[in-house]
């Protein structure tokens, strides 16, 4: 630590230390949640890790039970910030969803927010107008109905991807270091194409933008550049330690004159107004650009020019739902009001009455627009590699999990060596996904209901989201007003008492100890095993079979048992700040890891050792990011899985090329 950001700990926490004496017995009249006891003055500031903290909030739990608190500054302190973790699905889903409008909230972070300029991205605003206009707005562009329109665009970049992967692997090798092993570059070719297959995914559907050149060439794209550029500075800057900066706990240093930001304690502020430009420019930029196109005439339709192309009805919708909620003055900037005019020329015509609400509208649109790349990157980029991963440890089994979910696929795609000669060998397709079946409502008549064709393959894909967790402390929200809340008894503490949950807490749901809970999944949670969700024979034949007798409440039962350990329920979060990308994801990462199952085998490395003979290379995977469960990189290697698998690849990815130049 510099010397002078060790004088400012000592400033804020001498502060501190006066506030503590002044606050006397405040705290000894409520009963807050159990947890580690906190240190006078720093409280619980120790039990904090940037890296895993999962982990150690899921031993805490085991301790101290489903609902805990750490507390950073002790909690006696009015300065002090409760830390809250749930850690069962009761819990969350009684504080985030059934008590949603005061557990919606997000942190107020000063160096993030305001400083770099986040604080209009979905995922940093506040409960509000503003947040509900830009939820409103997703929901438009990302709900169930509207995602068979997607199906062209992901099926194109799957297949893109698959080519990339098979180029890159035949290419020839450099070499490279991802960690303490030295491994030849064709083995981590796959990330930078994942990072690739999720930036141009996002990028077709908020802007309608194709990278111009396909996947087995190197690129250079100003977008994807720019957005690669912002979402490491978000995550493994802005947020690194968890974004929490010491001018997050002491917001004063915010105002430090220029003159001081060469000292190493206010180097935050240069860092930041860099962060800031580069934000704001990824935020204009491609927006920009669609209009353009739009005004060309030559744009192609995405979640943008669809809003611009519609924005007459989306802002009648918009001020019904600011009619809720008076807007904030500050939500819009001034120079928005006069520029709208000069965007609409092929949308709508503005007035000066509604010219207001249509900058607004054209705010909220590009900064959604913005958070759904920056949400969706190292999410979607985390997944795959969990997948790859998995895979790794099923071929150290003997790749039971590929090759059942093998005898599925290969019925559809013929791609096993004996497949019939009948069946065209193809890649699977989104529409494979499920059929529909038509059973008994209970009331004389039929319901429709999709059926997964591959139980299998959507066994692996649940498997996948339990065993990576994605974001195992869920995102942080934030209480706004004081709550008393009695946890369910449970057998280790039948008469649990109430506790009280101060206004300003932070809420994390604790993703990773539910996804880990041998009561939900059984005693082999560390195993990846896509068997745990297969239905038996009976709940099958309820769910789904043709019916004689028809039992609604067992019907009932089994949906909400099976809901119950579905990884879905937890893995986009809770309540009224839920992951609002969790359908288009769905879709992209099932048809990813049916075309990689039916395509590709995924081995551990080998290099050659010093005495020429070839030795399997086994890393220790670690995940230091400490927001995304994302592994530090590590090699695979990925091949055809036949000749007639390669061509399969080829043919798709030919096709993939010729639409994008
Ligand atoms: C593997 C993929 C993904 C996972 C596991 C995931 C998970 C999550 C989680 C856990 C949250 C926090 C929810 C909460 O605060 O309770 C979240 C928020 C969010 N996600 Fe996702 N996400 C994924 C992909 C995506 C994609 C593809 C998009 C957009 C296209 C997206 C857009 C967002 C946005 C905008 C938010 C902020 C919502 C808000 O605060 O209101 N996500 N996501």
């Amino acid at each position: 630590m510099d010397p002078l950001t060790f004088l400012a700990l000592i400033f804020g926490l001498a502060w501190s230390f006066y506030l503590y004496n002044r606050s006397g017995k405040r705290a000894d009249t409520v009963r807050l949640p159990p947890g580690p006891k906190p240190l006078p003055l720093i409280g619980n500031i120790l039990d904090l890790t940037s890296k895993e903290l999962w982990i150690k909030a899921t031993s805490f739990a085991q301790t101290y039970g489903p609902i805990f608190q750490l507390s950073i500054l002790h909690p006696s302190l009015p300065i002090s910030q409760p830390l809250i973790f749930l850690s069962s699905p009761d819990v969350c889903f009684d504080l985030l969803d059934k008590k949603g409008g005061i557990y919606a909230d997000k942190p107020k972070l000063v160096m993030a927010g305001e400083l770099c300029g986040c604080e209009n991205m979905v995922a940093f605003t506040g409960y509000g107008a503003q947040s509900r206009r830009q939820r409103k707005l997703l929901g438009m562009a990302l709900s169930k109905e509207r995602i068979p329109a997607y199906q062209g665009l992901i099926e194109r970049e799957t297949a893109g991807f698959l080519t990339g992967l098979l180029s890159a692997h035949s290419a020839s090798s450099t070499v490279s270091s991802p960690s303490e092993h030295t491994l030849p570059s064709r083995f981590l070719a796959y990330l930078p194409l994942i990072r690739r297959y999720a930036g141009q995914l996002t990028l077709s559907v908020i802007y309608g933008y194709t990278v111009p050149t396909s996947y087995t060439q190197i690129v250079h794209d100003e977008f994807l550049d720019m957005a690669e550029d912002c979402l490491d500075i978000l995550s493994n800057r802005i947020a690194s330690g968890g974004g929490i900066w010491l001018v997050d706990i002491f917001p004063w240093l915010k105002g430090a004159p220029k003159a001081f930001e060469s000292l190493p304690l206010f180097s935050f502020l240069p860092k930041a107004r860099a962060w800031k430009a580069k934000m704001v420019e990824f935020v204009e930029k491609p927006f920009e650009w669609v209009k353009t196109e739009m005004r060309k005439g030559t744009h192609k339709p995405s979640f943008c020019s669809t809003l611009l192309e519609n924005s007459d009805a989306v802002v009648r919708s918009q001020a019904v739902v600011a009619k809720k909620q008076p807007r904030r003055n500050s939500d819009i900037p001034p120079e928005l009001l006069s520029s709208w005019a000069s965007i609409s020329s092929n949308s709508v015509k503005t007035t000066s009455a509604n010219a207001k609400e249509y900058a607004q509208f054209e705010f909220d649109l590009k900064w959604t627009a913005n958070s759904m790349y920056s949400a969706s990157g190292d999410t979607t980029v985390t997944s795959v590699m969990h997948y790859f991963l998995a895979l790794l440890h099923d071929a150290d089994r003997g790749g039971e999990v590929v090759r059942k979910a093998r005898l599925e696929l290969d019925l559809v795609t013929g791609l096993a060596n004996d497949s019939l000669p009948t069946i065209k060998p193809r890649l699977p397709s989104l529409s494979d996904r499920y059929v529909d079946v038509d059973i008994p409502d209970g009331k004389g008549g039929t319901r429709r209901v999709k059926k997964p064709r591959f139980p299998y393959v959507e066994a692996v894909m649940s498997e996948v989201w339990r065993w990576g967790v994605v974001v195992p402390l869920n995102l942080p929200h934030r209480l706004t007003q004081d709550d008393v809340y009695i946890p369910p008894p449970s057998p280790s503490n039948p008469h649990p008492s109430p506790v009280f949950l101060r206004k300003g807490s932070l809420i994390f749901g604790n993703i990773w100890s539910i996804l880990r809970s041998k009561e939900l999944f059984g005693d082999d949670v560390d195993d990846f095993r896509p068997e745990r969700y297969l239905l038996s024979p009976h709940e099958e034949e309820v769910l789904y079979g043709p019916h004689d007798h028809y039992d609604e409440d067992e019907y009932e039962s089994i949906k909400r048992e099976k809901r119950k350990r579905d990884p879905r329920s937890y893995v986009f979060g809770f309540g009224r700040r839920q992951c609002p990308g969790q359908n288009l994801v769905e879709s992209s990462v099932w048809l990813l890891t049916a075309s990689l199952l039916s395509t590709v085998d995924v081995r551990r490395p080998c290099v050659e050792g010093e005495d020429g003979k070839e030795r399997v290379v086994r890393e220790k995977v670690e995940f230091n990011n400490s927001v995304f469960r994302t592994p530090d990189p590590f090699g695979v290697d990925i091949r055809p899985r036949s000749e007639k698998a390669l061509e399969v690849i080829m043919l798709a990815g030919e096709g993939e090329e010729a639409e994008s130049l």
